[in-house]
This record gives C-alpha cells, sequence and structure tokens, in this order.
C-alpha cells in the first residue's frame, strides 16, 4: 500500500484555517492531542479531483518560526519535519486573512522562504470586499511565487480551484530573491509584506484608503512614536486644565458641608468624627473625581477608536530593547487604571518568565489611585502657570509635571525589567504581531458607559475601603485625648505608634505626618491623602484652620523638598495589599510577592531619599 499523501494549512491564528478544514475534509476528521503536549491535533481526509485522497492537518495559527508559545512550537516542529511520529507535510497550505493581507504576509514569507511545494489560500475575500478593497490574486502570485486562490471558507467558495491547486504544487525555484534571503530580520519582512500587499490592491474603497493613510501615518517609525507621545502629552495637560472648575466646585461644596455641620451639631466626638475622618477625611479624595473621569475619558477613546492597538504596536520595539515582548503591552496598560487586571491580564503571555517579569513590574505602571496622591501635591506645591518657549508658553506647569512622573513610573518599569531580565528571570524577547483593529469613531453612549464605570468604581472605593481605613485611622488619632496644650497627634494612640517609622523615613525628609500615613496608605493608595487631611484636621488648633483645604495645609507645612520627595516615594513604592494578594494567587506563593514588596520599597526609600537631598542642595 502507498504512503498517503500530506498536506498542512498554516497562517497566522483567525485565518480560517479551521474553517477551511471543515470544508474540505468534511466528516472525514480525528481529532486528538499531539503526544506530549496539549495542542490540539485535527487530522483528516480530503479527496483531490483526480479521487486520490490526502491527509491534511490543520495546525494552529501562528505569528512567526520564532516560537512564543506551545501552539507556536507544534506548528514549527510540524512543518519543519521534527515533530517525533508526525510525517513532514508535502504540501503546504497557506491561509491569508484578505482583509488583514500585510500582517498576514509576514509569517507567510517565512512559510514560502523554505521553498517547499505550497499554495495561498487568499481567504476571507468576503470581508475584504466589505471594507472596500478589491485584491488581484495574480499580482499576489507572481510576487509570491506560487500559486494564489481566493477562498471563502465559511461559504466553500473557491475550495475547487484550491484543490486542483494543491493536486498540482510542486517544488520550485524562488522567483522572488528578496524571499529568500536566509534570516531576514522581522522588519525587513514587514516591510516586504507591506510592499507587496500594496502591489495587490486593485482598488480600494475611499474609507479603505483613509485608513491606509491614517496607519501609514500613525505607525510611522518616527511620526508615529512622535504623535503618541504628543498625544499622551495633551492628556495630562488636560487633566489639570480641565478639572479645576469641577474640582474647586466639589471643594467648596465639602466645606459648606463641614460648615453646616458644625453649626447645627453639638461639639462632640460624633461631629469631630464627620468633620475631621469623613468630610476632611475621604472628601479629600472624592474631589479627584473630575481627574479620573478626564483620564478615563481619554483611555477609553484610544480603546474605542482602535488607536490603543496602534499604541501597542509602536510600543513593541521599545519592549523587546528591555526583554519583554509585545504582548506585555497589554497588561501594562491595563495596569495604568489598576495592577490587579493588569497583573491578571498577563495570562495571556505563554512564556513563564516573560509573564513573571511583566506581573513584578506591573505596579510601577501609574495606576489611577496615585492621581489623587500627585494631584494633591502638585497642587500645593507646583505654581499653576504656564511654561514654554519665549512668546508660546501655553504648556501647564502642573500638568507637565504630572506627565513626568506617568514616565519615571514607565522608565523605572523598563529599567527594573531590564535589570530583571537579566538576574532573576533570565530569557530572551520574543516577536509579536498583533491584529490592529479597524479605525472607529468612538460611540458618546459607549464613552458614557465606560466612564460611569469607572467613576463608580472610585466614588465605591471611596465609600468602602478608604473611608473604613479612614476613619479608624481617626479613632487612633483621637484617642487618648491630650492635654491642654499637647499636640493630639503625638499624645495619640497613633502617633505613638508611628514613631518607630518616623524615624525609619526621617532621613528621606518625611515628617511625621507622612509617616503616619504610610501604614494605613498600605489598604489603598488614595488614604495616603485621606490620612494626611484627617491628620491636619485632628491637630487644626480651630475649626476655621480644619476647614482649609489639605492643599493649603500642606503648602504651608512642608518643604519643597519633602514634597518632591514624597511624589518620588509614591512612584515606586508598592502601596497596595491587593495588588500583593493577586500577585500571590497569580504566581502560585508567597516567594514573589515578596520579593515584589522589598525591591519596590527599596527602590521607593532610595529615589525619595535622592530626590530630597538634591532638591535640598539645590536649596529648593
Ligand atoms: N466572513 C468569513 N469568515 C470566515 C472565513 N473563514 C473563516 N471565517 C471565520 O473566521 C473565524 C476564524 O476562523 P478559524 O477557522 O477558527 O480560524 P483559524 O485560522 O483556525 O484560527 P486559529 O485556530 O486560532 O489559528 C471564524 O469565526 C470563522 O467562521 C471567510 O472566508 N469569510
Ligand atoms: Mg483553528
Amino acid at each position: 500500500m502507498s504512503r498517503l499523501r500530506t498536506a498542512a494549512l498554516v497562517g497566522n491564528p483567525n485565518a480560517g484555517k479551521s474553517a477551511l478544514f471543515n470544508a474540505l475534509t468534511g466528516a472525514r476528521q480525528k481529532i486528538a492531542n499531539y503526544p506530549g503536549v496539549t495542542v490540539e491535533r485535527k487530522a483528516g481526509r480530503m479527496i483531490l479531483p483526480s479521487g486520490e485522497p490526502v491527509e491534511l492537518v490543520d495546525l494552529p495559527g501562528a505569528y512567526s518560526f520564532d516560537p512564543s508559545s506551545p501552539d507556536e512550537e507544534v506548528t514549527r516542529k510540524v512543518v519543519h519535519g521534527e515533530f517525533a511520529g508526525e510525517a513532514t507535510p508535502e504540501v503546504l497550505i497557506v491561509v491569508l486573512d484578505a482583509a488583514n493581507l500585510e500582517q498576514h504576509l509576514v509569517f507567510a514569507q517565512e512559510v514560502i522562504a523554505l521553498g517547499r511545494p505550497t499554495v495561498v489560500a487568499l481567504n476571507m475575500i468576503d470581508l475584504a470586499e466589505r471594507d472596500g478593497l478589491v485584491l488581484d490574486p495574480a499580482a499576489l502570485s507572481e510576487a509570491l511565487g506560487v500559486p494564489v486562490v481566493p477562498t471563502v471558507a465559511v461559504r466553500r467558495r473557491g475550495l475547487e480551484e484550491l484543490t486542483a491547486a494543491i493536486a498540482s504544487a510542486e517544488e520550485r525555484a524562488l522567483v522572488n530573491e528578496a524571499l529568500h534571503q536566509p534570516r531576514r530580520t522581522l522588519a525587513e519582512r514587514r516591510f516586504t509584506a507591506a510592499s507587496i500587499a500594496r502591489g495587490a490592491i486593485l482598488s480600494e474603497s475611499a474609507q479603505h484608503r483613509l485608513h491606509a493613510g491614517l496607519d501609514r501615518v500613525l505607525l510611522h517609525p518616527w511620526f508615529g512614536p512622535l504623535i503618541l507621545f504628543g498625544f499622551l502629552f495633551v492628556m495630562f495637560q488636560a487633566v489639570f486644565a480641565w478639572a479645576t472648575p469641577f474640582a474647586d466646585a466639589l471643594e467648596s461644596l465639602a466645606g459648606m458641608m463641614a460648615d453646616t455641620i458644625n453649626d447645627t451639631m453639638g461639639a462632640g466626638f460624633l461631629r469631630d468624627l464627620i468633620t475631621q475622618g469623613v468630610i476632611a477625611g475621604v472628601g479629600s479624595v472624592v474631589v479627584f473625581l473630575p481627574q479620573i473621569v478626564i483620564l478615563f475619558a481619554f483611555i477609553l477613546a484610544m480603546e474605542a477608536s482602535g488607536y490603543m492597538a496602534r499604541a501597542a504596536f509602536l510600543m513593541d520595539r521599545m519592549m523587546q530593547g528591555v526583554g519583554l515582548s509585545g504582548r506585555s503591552f497589554i497588561p501594562l496598560l491595563s495596569s495604568f487604571a489598576c495592577a490587579i487586571p493588569g497583573i491578571m491580564a498577563t495570562r495571556s503571555i505563554a512564556d513563564p518568565k516573560d509573564r513573571l517579569t511583566t506581573i513584578l513590574i506591573a505596579p510601577l505602571m501609574t495606576c489611577s489611585a496615585r492621581l489623587p496622591v500627585y494631584a494633591v501635591i502638585i497642587a500645593a506645591f507646583i505654581p499653576h502657570t504656564t511654561v514654554g518657549p519665549k512668546g508660546f508658553e501655553v504648556i501647564g506647569l502642573q500638568g507637565l509635571v504630572l506627565f513626568g512622573l506617568y514616565v519615571a513610573g514607565i522608565i523605572g518599569a523598563m529599567g527594573a525589567a531590564l535589570v530583571l531580565r537579566r538576574t532573576v528571570t533570565k530569557g530572551g524577547a520574543s516577536g509579536f504581531i498583533m491584529e490592529l483593529p479597524r479605525y472607529q469613531m468612538p460611540l458618546l453612549k459607549d464613552l458614557a458607559i465606560g466612564l460611569w464605570q469607572r467613576a463608580w468604581i472610585f466614588l465605591r472605593r471611596a465609600g468602602t475601603i478608604i473611608f473604613t481605613v479612614t476613619v479608624a485611622l481617626w479613632v487612633l488619632l483621637s484617642f487618648p485625648r491630650a492635654a491642654p496644650g499637647e499636640s493630639q497627634v503625638e499624645a495619640s494612640i497613633a502617633g505613638q505608634l508611628s514613631k518607630g517609622l518616623a524615624v525609619v523615613v526621617e532621613p528621606i525628609g518625611f515628617n511625621r505626618e507622612i509617616a503616619l500615613a504610610l501604614i494605613p496608605a498600605m489598604a489603598a493608595r488614595e488614604v495616603a491623602v485621606s490620612s494626611l487631611a484627617t491628620t491636619y484636621a485632628v491637630d487644626a488648633p480651630d475649626e476655621d484652620a480644619a476647614a482649609q483645604g489639605l492643599a493649603t495645609q500642606l503648602s504651608s507645612k512642608w518643604s519643597l523638598p519633602t514634597a518632591l520627595a514624597f511624589l518620588a516615594w509614591f512612584v515606586f513604592a508598592p502601596q497596595c495589599l491587593s495588588t500583593i494578594a493577586v500577585t500571590r494567587r497569580e504566581t502560585n506563593g508567597w516567594k514573589w510577592p515578596l520579593f515584589m514588596l522589598a525591591y519596590l520599597f527599596a527602590l521607593a526609600y532610595v529615589f525619595a531619599g535622592l530626590t530630597f537631598w538634591i532638591a535640598t542642595a539645590l536649596g529648593l
């Protein structure tokens, strides 16, 4: 009995390989796992026009032959004939998504360069046409040097032509020299993919042209990052510039509430609890709601418009530079909202060391809980002026400092990744290509829903964890009562408890009130703000002094070097128990969360200290 001829379907994930496989083999399928791995092996029989049967294998999707997941490893080994017990496929069927031709051609070039009998199925032609794109299979075939058959797998279009091409597929000399250069880099393959894809376009609609043009500018190697940088810059300017009237209104509302309560309630325990703990404490965090909403308006608009995926694409190169794959970008990006969903999103990273590194640096991304901390210090110490070249002083200094703090977090994370990847989580970077979604005008209704959800999460935190911790701190600050003339905070339980910590943080410029705020702020970073506000309210000599906004109090009580050191501390400090808990869960043990705590606190201490000493030396 002669051995059955074999063929395999290869291509990027979601090209339609399985759909084609089902269409070509019908019910003649066998599904099992590849020996030794849990990757599914799907094989079946297709019949050639001559009646001869061929064994067809449906391979897992891959972006390249440099495997970065077990799936890709299987694909590489089977295609190269290195998988024990699996015959080397005689014909390779490359499946391309016609609507994403440029991206899919990057891997296709690697397959074609093998020089084996190859057929290209230009699948999803229907979707390309819907997008207003008409392709020329003949031109594509000429550029690639292999037969190209347009197909619509789900409607069984083009199947006969495809089987005929498989039957006559043969070894061939490579026509396109460029494709055959050994070891071409990813960048080179991307470049070739772009030019081949452009050459295969017969006609495109105005909309498609517009989108392609947008990509050419926004993904340009130089302009792309510049535009991204500019966009983020404007975003942080807006966080300060637009929020001010709303934040002022909220602040005066809190002031009015405190006044009303002071006027109507008799002096006593309950009145102090409400004015010092709830209104001064929790209220000092709630006033940052406008800033949070503005920040998320930008982030949600980036996501909904399709620009976010482009930003990830631009960042890919930088990530590889520090030994991370671009797959880390989305988890790191979610960490700008909160490190917890970010760390959970690392599950999509196949390489365990890659994943661990991403988990360890996720808390360095500036989460939204830091925004109130940064904002209150900036409002107190950074003048509300504009700077810029002479005659063009249009850049808000406060927004600029905020932008700088976010950048400091990113640089810290990249530096940490660089060091970790050479020491505790040694390993190399893997390439990455992601599907770029279509550009879209964001729908106002979707944005509004997303913003409402974000605002609600923030307010719920204020009403639960921040409220509880601040009230508990207020109780510890209020008892035992101080003797007349003595400082209430000094005499209180909390004041006594924080004495030890105050000694430790004194060298980096932190005062007693900061030392007091650091421990409760472990529950949530915003608590640092409410703790300071409550502490100053408890210690205030009278109601008028207590009713001053926190920023006013800080600017009269702290030196500038102390304020800057406090900011530097919060760029690094792992002040969030939930992040530690989720790290323990995701890494199955205490080793990595403890490591994370240790290295982040060490960085926080060193950088706060450096900031304090340099600022002091400069005479600030
Ligand atoms: N409109 C349209 N949809 C298609 C076509 N081919 C496949 N699809 C759909 O595209 C999606 C992905 O197809 P799959 O066959 O699962 O893709 P795959 O290449 O096997 O993906 P992986 O197994 O993840 O690598 C499915 O929802 C299919 O129904 C096509 O020609 N036209
Ligand atoms: Mg599949």
